[in-house]
Formats: C-alpha cells, structure tokens, sequence
C-alpha cells in the first residue's frame, strides 16, 4: 500500500497555560497542506524501514516505526517494511513526522482490517505525540488542550495561493516550547480569522515567533520578505523554522528563493 502524508499550517497560535507534566497548553488553527511525504507499508518477513531523501536514523526512534510497534502490540500484525521518502522538510514546524506517524496508523488499520475508528484512532497517535491526532481528521480545525482536542472549523484558503518557505535552520520543538512566553487574554483566533484576510497580520499571531525572531532574525526577515512579495497574510508556522505566506495571485519567487527551500502548497 501506497499513501502520501501531507503537511500541516498553524494560522496563529497561542501558549496559554503550562502544565504540571510539562507540556503547553495551546489554542491553534491547524490547516492541512500540499506537501507530501510518499509512505508504502508492504508484509515482509522481518520488520525493516527505510528512509529516502533524508538523512536520519531510521531505528525504533522514527515516528513511522513507533506507529507500527504500538498497534503490533495491541493487534496481530504481520511484519512488514516502511519506505518512506521525505518531501516534508524537517524541524520546519511543519507536522511532518507526525503526519507520518498518524499516516502509518491509517494505513495498518485500512490494509489488515483492524476495524479502528477516529477516536480510537486519535487516541492512538496521542501517544506518539502531540501533533499527531490532527492527521488522523486531517481538516480545518480549531485545537485546544496540547493541541489534541478539536471543534471543526469553516475555513477554505483553496481560492488562495500558498506558499511555504523553509530556510536552513532546524529548530527543536522541546527547544522552541522551553522559551516561549505564556499569554492570556489573547483575542479568540476562531473570531479573528472570521475577519478579511488582510486584516489578519494584525490580530492572529504566533506566539513562538517572538523569541525565535530574537534568536533567528533570518526567519523574522523571511516573514517581511512575504509582505514584500505581496503576501495578505504570513506567519511562522508552528514552533519554525518555515514561515508561509497566503497570496491572491502567484507572486515572482525571486526574493523569496533567496531565502531557502520554497514549496507550493
Ligand atoms: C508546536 C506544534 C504546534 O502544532 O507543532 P510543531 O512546530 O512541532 O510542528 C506542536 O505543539 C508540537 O507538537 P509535537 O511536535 O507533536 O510535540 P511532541 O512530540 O508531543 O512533544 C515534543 C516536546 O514539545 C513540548 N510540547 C509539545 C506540545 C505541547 N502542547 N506542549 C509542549 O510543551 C514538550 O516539551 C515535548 O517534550
Ligand atoms: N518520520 C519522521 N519524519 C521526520 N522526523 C521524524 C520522523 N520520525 C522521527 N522524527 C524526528 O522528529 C523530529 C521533528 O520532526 P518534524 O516532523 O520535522 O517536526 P516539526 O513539525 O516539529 O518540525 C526530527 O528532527 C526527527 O528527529
């Protein structure tokens, strides 16, 4: 079996809480995107992954791996080997080891008949990581609690163009998450993207951006250089480094190239 995991956006984000076991409460949109990581699970007669187009240790520690080992626990799985070929940059705030993750899941349980469904679904890929119940839903949604709890949301960015830019810095997201500052009282960002696109860079905003621009001027500079571009709206996504960038029409790349890895979303 063949299946493409794709990326996702953070339109805002707001750290409002930290709690006792450590983790960050949060309010985000999450916007499912057209960048793809290619994944093929096939029966094998010894369990075995393979990573392409990047270059990191494949072992127990991958997120596809991880995926695999938990429903083999709970369910007769065959063993099988995990292609995976990266297309998703990494430590780019963009989902991609968790979409990997959520994607595995999906994939054992359509291809040997495990009868999951999306909560039970959801509450697998919880415990791979904070990010990964979203792909499971894989739409719009507004996210609360550690980012695990959704209400759907009516946003449709298709009429738009989106572009996604990855510089070279790789950013950690326990990193990112032990210098962020905690805010209350921030404007509700279900409310704030009801407004015009345009009028967006004034209200919904990242809170991970703060202190990454301070540590990372390249990425601030790469956000201003969107608004050059003609950008309605651009941000950071998630804890960074990629910054996008919604346009009304294709803009020229020039600048933006300069700047690092561009992707059409
Ligand atoms: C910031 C966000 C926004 O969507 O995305 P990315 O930028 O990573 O894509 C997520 O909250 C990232 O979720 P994810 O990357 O799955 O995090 P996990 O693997 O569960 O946790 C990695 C580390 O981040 C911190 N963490 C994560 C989520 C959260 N709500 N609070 C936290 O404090 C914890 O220190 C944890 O040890
Ligand atoms: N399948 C995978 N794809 C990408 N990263 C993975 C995967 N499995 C484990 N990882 C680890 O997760 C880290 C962050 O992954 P990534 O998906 O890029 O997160 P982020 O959304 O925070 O940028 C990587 O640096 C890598 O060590």
């Amino acid at each position: 079996m063949l299946e493409f995991a794709n990326a996702k956006i953070n339109i805002g984000l707001h750290i409002v809480g930290k709690r006792a076991d450590g983790y960050h409460d949060l309010e985000s949109i999450f916007y499912p995107v057209k960048v793809y990581d290619a994944i093929e699970i096939f029966p094998s007669e010894e369990y075995s992954m393979q990573v392409y187009n990047f270059d990191f240790p494949v072992g127990e520690d991958n997120l596809c791996s991880k995926a695999y080992h938990l429903l083999a626990h709970d369910f007769d799985l065959p063993l099988v080997k995990i292609n995976l070929l990266k297309g998703i940059p990494v430590g780019a705030g963009l989902g991609g080891g968790s979409s990997d993750a959520s994607h595995v899941l999906l994939m054992l349980n359509k291809q040997f008949n495990l009868h999951l469904n999306t909560q039970q679904l959801e509450t697998y890929a919880a415990q791979l990581g904070a990010d990964c119940p979203f792909f499971i839903r894989n739409k719009p949604v507004y996210a609360t609690g550690i980012g695990t709890t959704f209400s759907d949301l009516d946003l449709d960015l298709s009429d738009k163009r989106l572009l996604i830019v990855k510089p070279p810095i790789h950013i950690s997201t326990a990193e990112a998450y032990k210098s962020v500052a905690i805010r209350t009282g921030q404007v509700d960002l279900r409310q704030a993207i009801q407004l015009p696109i345009q009028e967006w860079k004034f209200h919904v905003r990242n809170d991970f951006e703060e202190g990454l621009f301070r540590a990372y001027p390249e990425i601030e500079r790469l956000k201003a250089a969107f608004y050059d571009s003609g950008a309605v709206y651009a941000a950071m996504s998630g804890s960074g480094s990629a910054v996008f960038g919604i346009f009304d029409e294709l803009p020229d790349l020039k600048e933006l190239q300069k700047l690092g890895h561009v992707f059409s979303a």
